[in-house]
């Protein structure tokens, strides 16, 4: 019997000895940078020619590894590997399945600076937000096993007298995962082993910008008993083999997260019932946010401008849950945009192996994009802080605050995904909601507030689904914050809750006469 499910950790940086562990960390790992990583295919490990390159987007030419790059023949054989390895997959005893994760985070919880490494050399992430992504793949590997071994032998439905019921869950078949870069390990262990433990047999396919990471787990995994061929590790572009998977008759579902834009084309094209297909395919769509943090008049001032500069700017604003709209009830709007722009104004941006407070953006596009939004800016509204990049060596954007933007601009209505916030004024609690709510999002949002009715209004009117009281929008811990979003911003799979793992399990009743 495993001991109850606790959240992994963080590190606590500001303990010396910590520090000079996790820089031992980073340059052990920036020795072992610029190798080579094969597909993982029924388990043969398949080098090709053709490469993904991943770059430290702190460091351009810095190559953190070289990865084989999966074309269409290569995702076919992983299908057919994970179609095979399904007949038996999905007769182990889900426990010595759930046991395979326990195992996984162990290794993982020993080497933990070690993977947090990867992720400030492959994503460009601060310490801090390292140490937490790899907090979060182990707080998944652990909290899922578990809920496995709940769920092993169904839920009790009622019998009466003369017949016997059942209700147990069994799995799908073969699971495409596609996973995003910005939660490079997190996201992308938690889907793929959510997957598998239900029993499904999985063809994982990781962002491109941080396939490295997930080739570093697929070794976990194996270590840790994984058979082969129930995961197939087949990093490749979007365009050459994302449809591909998806349109497949045999993929019998789809967990995707992702942006917006793509999660539309995935989901639009799964429900087609292609040629040889019998079933529906079941769709998991988790995406972009439009995230706001709202403050009352009566509230602690300085807890909102903190608020609102950590969510908005902890990892570059690259979070679907980023705060990148402040809506402040005018009374104290001026008030919080000095103490917040004050605050702005003590980050720090740069290398993350230096620890900084902020690094790079993941890459030119996003360079790019991000840049043209802060043009956009500075017609709707006023540049107070930040508003300046430079990519000549990674690609470093100022935290940026732009002041007194409409609530129907630009700014407040598409996701930027960077270091902009945009702060509106509201006159009043109630406007401030409505503003809050004019997204077509609905992911995560925070109300800052001493005001108990406000806090009971928030509660129901406040259309996300994460919502926050009194703290920033970002942080979902697994097990505590079940995670995800209403309207664009998804199908509101929460990660990390109680009834995560039925999405990838379909139920049965059984009910015999006696
Ligand atoms: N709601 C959530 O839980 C959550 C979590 C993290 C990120 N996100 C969102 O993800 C976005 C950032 O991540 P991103 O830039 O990696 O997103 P993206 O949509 O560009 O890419 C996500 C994944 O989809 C793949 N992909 C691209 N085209 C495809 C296609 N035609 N078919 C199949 N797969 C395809 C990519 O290679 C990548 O693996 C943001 O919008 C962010 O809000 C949402
Ligand atoms: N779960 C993370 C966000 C994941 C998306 O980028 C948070 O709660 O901040």
């Amino acid at each position: 019997m495993s001991v109850p499910y606790k959240h992994e950790p963080f590190t606590d940086f500001t303990v010396e000895e910590n520090r000079k562990e996790f820089q031992a960390a980073l340059k052990k790992v920036e020795a072992e940078l610029g190798q080579d990583f094969p597909l993982r295919i029924g388990g043969e490990l398949v080098y090709t020619d053709d490469k993904i390159t991943s770059e430290n987007p702190a460091k351009k030419e810095q190559v953190v590894g070289r990865v084989s790059k999966a074309t269409r023949d290569h995702a076919e054989q992983a299908m057919q590997a994970a179609l095979t390895t399904f007949e038996d997959w999905k007769r182990w005893d889900p426990e010595a399945r759930a046991e395979i994760l326990f195992k996984a985070a162990a290794i993982i919880r020993r080497r933990k600076h070690e993977f947090s490494a990867y992720l400030v050399y492959e994503a460009g992430k601060p310490w801090n937000e390292a140490d937490a992504d790899t907090a979060e793949a182990i707080d998944f590997l652990e909290y899922y096993g578990r809920q496995m071994i709940e769920l092993k032998n169904g839920i009790p439905v009622l019998s009466r007298v003369g017949e016997n019921n059942q209700y147990g869950y069994i799995p799908l078949g073969v699971a495409v995962v596609i996973s995003p870069w910005n939660f490079a390990f997190a996201i992308m262990a938690g889907t793929t082993v959510a997957a598998a433990v239900t029993g499904n047999t999985v063809l994982l396919k990781p962002a491109s910008t941080t396939p490295v990471v997930a080739a570093k787990f697929m070794e976990v995994l194996e270590e840790a008993g994984m058979p082969a061929g129930v995961i197939n590790y087949i990093p490749g572009s979007g365009s050459e083999i994302g449809d591909y998977i998806v349109d497949h008759p045999k993929t019998r579902m789809i967990s995707f997260t992702g942006s917006r834009e793509v999660g539309e084309r995935i989901y639009e094209r799964a429900a087609k019932v292609n040629k040889g297909q019998y079933w529906l395919k079941r769709v998991v769509a988790e995406m972009g946010g439009k995230d706001t943090i709202v403050v009352d008049k009566d509230a602690d001032l300085d807890l909102a401008a903190k608020s609102i500069v950590a969510s908005a700017f902890g990892f570059s604003g690259q979070k679907c849950s980023a705060c990148s709209r402040a809506v402040i009830v005018e009374d104290v709007y001026d008030e919080v945009l000095e103490k917040s722009i004050a605050l702005t104004k003590e980050l720090s941006v740069g290398e993350t192996i230096n620890d900084t407070n902020m690094g790079p953006v993941n890459d030119q596009a996003a360079f790019d994009k991000i840049m043209s939004y802060i043009e956009i800016g500075k017609e709707e509204g006023r540049i107070v802080a930040g508003g300046t990049g430079d990519s000549s060596k990674g690609y470093f954007i100022q935290p940026t605050i732009v002041a007194d933007v409409e609530a129907d601009a630009r700014l407040m209505q598409e996701e930027i995904f960077g270091p902009v916030v945009a702060f509106s004024k509201a006159k009043d609690f109630d406007e401030a909601l409505d503003i809050a709510n004019n997204t077509e999002y609905g992911l995560t949002g925070a109300v800052i507030t001493r005001n108990r009715q406000h806090v009971e209004k928030a509660k129901t009117d406040f259309h996300v689904g994460n919502m926050y009281i009194n703290r920033g929008c970002t942080g979902a811990i697994v097990g505590y914050h079940p995670f995800g979003g209403f309207n664009m911003s998804g199908t509101d799979s929460k990660a990390g809750g109680p009834d995560y793992l039925q999405l990838f399990l379909q139920a049965k009743t059984i009910s015999e006469s006696l």
